[in-house]
């Protein structure tokens, strides 16, 4: 695998996914991957429909285990600790679907995670106004999570992991749905993030997002490591197109997002 062209010094940790396997009955979703996302950068992870990438998310944050292979953040061992421990040793992630608190409003959502994750609510309420506010969503701030449009929502998912004031945030499909100017904002938002100091991860279908957000991409298929490296590196390497099939390689570097 090639190393991260711009690795952070020393010291400043990753999490990294080591030589991670795992078999549902008959379907080998991940085999012998690995994936390193240091602080302090925005790492890409892309693939076909089907390729691993939320697998290999759920296997990173503790909500599936590994047949083989090893989780490591900051150099101490995570496989196998479960997803709460995992949020309070300071990975969070988004979901691609709903784990709102679906009668709480948008304000509450967001205060009450920081909360879980041990601060004290005046905390807590700062915390979340500032996300709030990071993530555009002061219009929403009192509305409740379950009737919101689907930009709204997904921005909220990525508040709601941001408030755990985690060292390594992994976002699954956080741009879906979004028109480009939301997105453009939501790579503003990740590039903020990174610039405290934090790993992200941002997997995506929008090529022109992850194509200009990203230090340093992974491209899975089949279950397996096809390539990795950065954007210029990958966008011109011709395993990238022969791991996608059909429309969705024509995504690959079209697109407004400027
Ligand atoms: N719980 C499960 N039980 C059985 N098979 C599963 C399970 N979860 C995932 N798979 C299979 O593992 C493979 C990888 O799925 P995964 O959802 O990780 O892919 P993905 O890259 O995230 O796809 P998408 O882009 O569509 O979200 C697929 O063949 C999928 O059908």
């Amino acid at each position: 695998m090639m190393q991260h062209s711009d690795t952070p010094p020393a010291g400043a940790g990753s999490l990294q996914g080591d030589s991670l396997s795992r078999a549902y009955s008959g379907v080998q979703a991940l085999q012998d991957v690995s994936i390193e996302i240091p602080r302090g950068r925005v790492t890409g992870l892309i693939g076909a429909n089907g390729a691993g990438k939320s697998t290999l998310v759920n296997i990173l944050t503790g909500y599936d285990s590994p047949d083989s292979g090893r989780v490591i953040a900051d150099d101490s061992d995570l496989t196998g600790v479960r997803p709460e421990r995992r949020a309070r040793r300071g990975v969070a992630r988004t979901f691609q679907h709903g784990h709102l608190f679906s009668r709480c409003t948008v304000l509450e959502n967001v205060e009450v995670t920081a909360i879980a994750c041990g601060a004290a609510p005046k905390q807590a309420r700062a915390i979340a106004q500032g996300l709030i506010e990071e993530l555009q969503l002061g219009d929403w701030m009192l509305h409740d999570a379950d009737r919101l449009p689907h930009g709204v929502e997904r921005r909220l998912g990525v508040a709601r992991a941001l408030a755990t004031r985690p060292s390594y945030v992994l976002l699954d499909e956080p741009a879906a749905g979004l028109n480009d100017g939301e997105a453009a904002q939501l790579r503003e938002s990740m590039r903020d993030v990174a610039a405290r100091n934090v790993g992200v991860l941002l997997i995506d279908h929008n090529m022109p997002l992850i194509f200009s957000s990203c230090d340093y991409i992974y491209v899975l298929g089949a279950g397996k490591n096809v390539l990795d490296g950065s954007p210029d590196q990958v966008r011109h390497d011709e395993r990238l197109a022969s791991s996608y099939l059909g429309s969705a390689a024509q995504q690959i570097s079209e697109g407004p997002l400027a």
